[in-house]
């Protein structure tokens, strides 16, 4: 089939009977829930921007293997040109939501390629699994279809592994085999998402014990699975609010969900990895899970960054605030901060690794920095934009009042920004600051670059020591060579 429509993903999202849970009721239909919907009508146009003539090139390429169109997701790549070609894919749908939406369907595609490409890894533990993860990369790309995952465990007893939790089965785990398949019960976090996706795809990142094994799982299904529950968290808009007011909350809010799995049969050609810890903990280093997504993550946050910066600009100038020094001097910082990521990326991509299999990554020690630095620089951002709104964030009117004949001229009056900026434009640009860094949406999307791929903390703990083991730091040394003072002798 090759590229899908936004229409022909709207019809899957229909055609399913997931069981999702919204606020204390089942859900019935996607469709009919304003907060889902929303969120669906805005991936079905990244769908349709795939057979938009404008972007078509940017974002898809012919598969040799099948010759269909296909998204440049699902390249596996083999030169520079490759890696810029996926980054332009990127782009287009960072752009289209404003960086915003950091699980559209490219970022899991990328993450099934990278396991399509290495499945060699898989093989050497199962054949099998090997087999299973190509043909499941295959169906993805040739129907091309929307994942949502949840690969990290409950917060229960965090300093307590799987299997030593209260209930054997607080965390996903395997309850038995069967001649069909495993049968699964437990919970995974944070798929989101989950309730507008096509497949939910289950893997491991390292930190198995020995008597985890159950839990050293990895497998997908379709989302309407029977057995798998899908708990969304609460919302944090209605989905009804006018565009007006909420133009960023009332589209681009991505709902996050707890995954339960109830007795969930588990097909044995839907099985990657399986009782094995040793793979478990390998799976992550060993087949560019982390590396290969972290491209479309670092693209994704530059549009993000980029596009928070300019709301501050704007935010700014409509008031006349950034003619004072201290204002400049914090918009430069963000903006510097901009073309540091800028600069990081084009440098991951142009220093390119290369596997032994001839496949290329950006570079993983570049892109890790990316990752290291935008945890304070997007928060940085959102603060700034605190900072320069200050009390007038917190006074905008609603759509509803510029409507009313009686208070308009109140409000043109009073609204008004600096020469030139109406009190219209003035609160539109003051809302879309607000929305990201007020509202419950801009929490969570700050949030999300904290933690969207494990702790930030940790991560740059593991960058630190990485960076030990390979350095003596020996600079020093030859820095305290000419003031070396002679060693005592007891002779
Ligand atoms: C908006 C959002 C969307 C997300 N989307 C997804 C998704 O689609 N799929 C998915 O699988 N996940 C997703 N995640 C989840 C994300 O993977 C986790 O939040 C992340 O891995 C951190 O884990 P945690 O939240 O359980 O925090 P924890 O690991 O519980 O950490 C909590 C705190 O304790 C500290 N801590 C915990 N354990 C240790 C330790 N061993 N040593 C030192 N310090 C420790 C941490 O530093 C941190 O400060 C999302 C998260 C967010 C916020
Ligand atoms: O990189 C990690 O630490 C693991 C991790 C956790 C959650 C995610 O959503 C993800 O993509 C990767």
């Amino acid at each position: 089939m090759g590229i899908r429509t936004g229409e022909q993903y709207i019809n899957a999202v229909k055609s399913r009977k997931p069981e999702v849970w919204l606020e204390g009721r089942k859900v019935e239909n996607i469709l009919d829930e304003p907060v889902l919907k929303q969120a669906v009508i805005e991936i079905a146009k990244l769908y349709d921007l795939q057979h938009d003539p404008e972007y078509q090139e940017q974002i898809t390429h012919i598969c040799e293997e099948t010759g269909e169109r296909v998204n440049n997701a699902f390249l596996v790549p083999r030169s520079y040109e490759d890696l810029i070609k996926r980054r332009t894919a990127f782009e287009a749908y960072a752009e289209a939501t404003f960086g915003l939406m950091g699980r559209s369907p490219d970022f899991l595609n990328v993450v099934l390629t990278s396991l399509y490409s290495n499945a060699h890894f898989l093989e050497k533990y199962n054949p099998q699994w090997g087999e299973n993860i190509r043909d499941y990369y295959k169906y993805i790309r040739d129907n091309d279809l929307f994942l949502t995952h949840a690969i990290v465990n409950p917060q229960n007893d965090r300093r307590k592994s799987s299997h030593e939790q209260k209930d054997m089965f607080t965390h996903l785990g395997v309850v038995e085999e069967t001649v069909d398949g495993l049968i699964v019960r437990g919970a995974k976090f944070l798929a989101t998402l989950a309730p507008v996706t096509d497949e939910v795809i289950i893997y491991t990142f390292p930190g198995f014990q020995p008597g985890d094994e159950r839990y050293a799982i990895s497998f997908a299904l379709p989302i309407d699975t029977p057995g798998l529950r899908i708990i969304c968290r609460e919302s944090m808009q209605d989905g009804k609010r006018p565009l007006f007011d909420h133009p960023l909350a009332s589209r681009f809010e991505e709902i996050d969900a707890l995954l339960v799995f109830k007795d969930v049969l588990i097909p044995w050609d839907r099985v990657f990895l399986y009782n094995n810890v040793e793979a478990a903990n390998l799976l992550y280093p060993k087949t560019g899970i982390a590396q290969q997504p972290s491209h479309q993550s670092a693209v994704r946050g530059l549009v993000k960054l980029q596009f928070a910066a300019e709301v501050a600009a704007r935010l700014a100038d409509s008031i006349g605030v950034d003619a004072y020094l201290h204002v400049q001097e914090k918009l430069g910082e963000l903006f510097q901060s901009v073309e540091t990521i800028r600069a990081l990326l084009h440098a991951a991509e142009y220093e390119y690794e290369t596997t032994p299999e001839g496949e290329v990554m950006p570079n993983g020690v570049t892109l890790e920095t990316i990752r290291g630095h935008m945890p304070n620089m997007y928060p940085r951002a959102i603060e700034v934009m605190q900072i320069l709104g200050a009390g007038g964030l917190l006074l905008s009117p609603t759509g509803a009042d510029f409507e009313s004949e009686e208070l308009r001229e109140d409000l043109d009056r009073y609204y008004v920004g600096r020469e030139g900026i109406s009190g219209v434009e003035r609160v539109s640009i003051f809302k879309l600051a607000w929305d990201l860094c007020g509202e419950a949406f801009g929490q969570r999307l700050l949030q999300y670059e904290r933690y969207y791929t494990g702790d930030p903390i940790r991560k740059k703990a593991i960058f630190y020591n990485n960076i030990k083991r390979n350095s003596k730091f020996d600079m020093v040394d030859e820095a305290l060579k000419v003031g070396q003072l002679k060693e005592l002798s007891n002779k």
